[in-house]
């Protein structure tokens, strides 16, 4: 397949509520589309970076720049998306930025062949139960409103952000109003010290699902300490950036459970390895979501078919976050979401709402 230019978009998309979390509160997403245009055609790729890095290292302008001076470049004439995932390990880091490129390439990939992404990964189911992931709220009534308001619309699992001073509370009144067989867990991103340890040890009392890189993103050892004092089952988010760093976490007893987000990854083919890897020790895994559009949250929904996803992930609908999508919505029927099946990632945006959300454009022949 040979590129003849790539397309990079910024879009903006405001999000139906502010998202609050222990690194601060998202009110809207500037997004980074990559397009690759071939000569069997295009693909989309989303980039997950956010505007500012908080989340991890990456950021927006940071991977739109890296896109343009160094990994676009760095392309071969005839491309796939394994050729160009071995091209960009040139370059160190920046996983969310390759991702996008790596997914947009491996899209016209797929769309010329006519294979959906979810049957080139492996999946075996045609729908995925789904979570829903729940920000830091003002006050408990607030919190409890909102968490009814998703156990409504048929969610299967509810993932409740925490920080310090805002935990074991919330925690205690979810339990309290919805009962225990709600599936709930908990996402500190990275909030907590091993310091901590005696505290998040209360959490135990209330059979969470597991707790969500309690620990900064970098410390495996502690995160290992600190498993050994929980009962509550730790998942990895941030500390896994490759399927190398999974098998450490795995072999350092620093989790017990690992979230997959292929932006943080480099891309769905490390995604699909570090389910493989899992899989293989009986570690269970669950898609991550980082506030995509339809066009990620395609992607991100093949993935979680494959049959080492056993957990519910942050899949949900794309009136989660968004009033209008670019692509059309996915919809929720009975907590589950379809698995795309047409060629490539299997959605297209609307081009009256893309053009409606686009603030720039810019193409790069090759
Ligand atoms: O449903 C989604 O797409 C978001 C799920 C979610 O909670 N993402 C978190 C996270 O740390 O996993 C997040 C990432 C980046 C920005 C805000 C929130």
């Amino acid at each position: 397949m040979k590129i003849t230019g790539i397309e990079l978009r910024r879009i903006a998309m405001p999000l139906r509520a502010p998202f609050r979390t222990s690194f601060g509160t998202e009110h809207d997403r500037d997004v980074l589309l990559v397009r690759v245009v071939t000569t069997h055609g295009d693909g989309w790729g989303e980039c997950a970076a956010m505007t500012a890095p908080r989340y991890n290292h990456e950021y927006v302008d940071a991977a739109q720049d890296l896109l343009r001076r160094h990994l676009i470049p760095a392309l071969p004439a005839t491309v796939d998306a394994h050729a160009a995932g071995r091209a960009l390990e040139q370059f160190k880091g920046h996983k969310m930025a390759k991702a996008a490129l790596e997914t947009a390439i491996l899209d016209a990939q797929l769309r010329a062949t006519g294979e959906s992404f979810a049957s080139y990964l492996g999946a075996d189911r045609a729908s995925v139960p789904c979570g829903v992931s729940v920000g830091i709220a003002d006050s408990l009534p607030e919190l409890l409103d909102t968490v009814d308001d998703f156990v409504q619309q048929g969610y299967v699992r509810i993932k409740l952000k925490i920080e310090p001073g805002w935990d074991v509370e919330p925690v205690r009144a979810v339990r309290e109003r919805f009962g225990d067989q709600l599936l709930l867990q908990v996402d500190a991103n990275a909030a907590y010290t091993l310091a901590d340890a005696r505290h998040l040890a209360r959490l135990d009392a209330f059979d969470l699902l597991l707790i969500e890189q309690p620990l900064a993103d970098d410390d495996l050892v502690q995160h290992a300490q600190l498993a050994r004092r929980l009962t509550t089952p730790i998942c990895l988010d941030e500390s896994i950036e490759s399927a190398a760093h999974a098998a450490a976490a795995i072999t350092l007893g620093a989790c017990q459970i690992i979230n997959i987000k292929p932006g943080r990854v480099g891309g769905y083919l490390e995604a699909r390895r570090i389910h493989d890897l899992c899989r293989a020790h009986g570690v269970p895994v669950w898609c991550g979501g980082m506030l995509e559009t339809g066009l990620g949250r395609a992607a991100n929904i093949a993935l979680a078919a494959l049959p080492g996803f056993t957990l519910p992930g942050d899949t949900s609908a794309s009136n989660r976050y968004y009033a209008t999508d670019i692509t059309p919505p996915f919809e929720l029927t009975d907590g589950h979401l379809e698995v795309p099946t047409a060629p490539g990632i299997g959605t297209d945006p609307v081009p009256d709402v893309l053009a409606e959300v686009t603030t720039t454009t810019e193409w790069i022949a090759l």
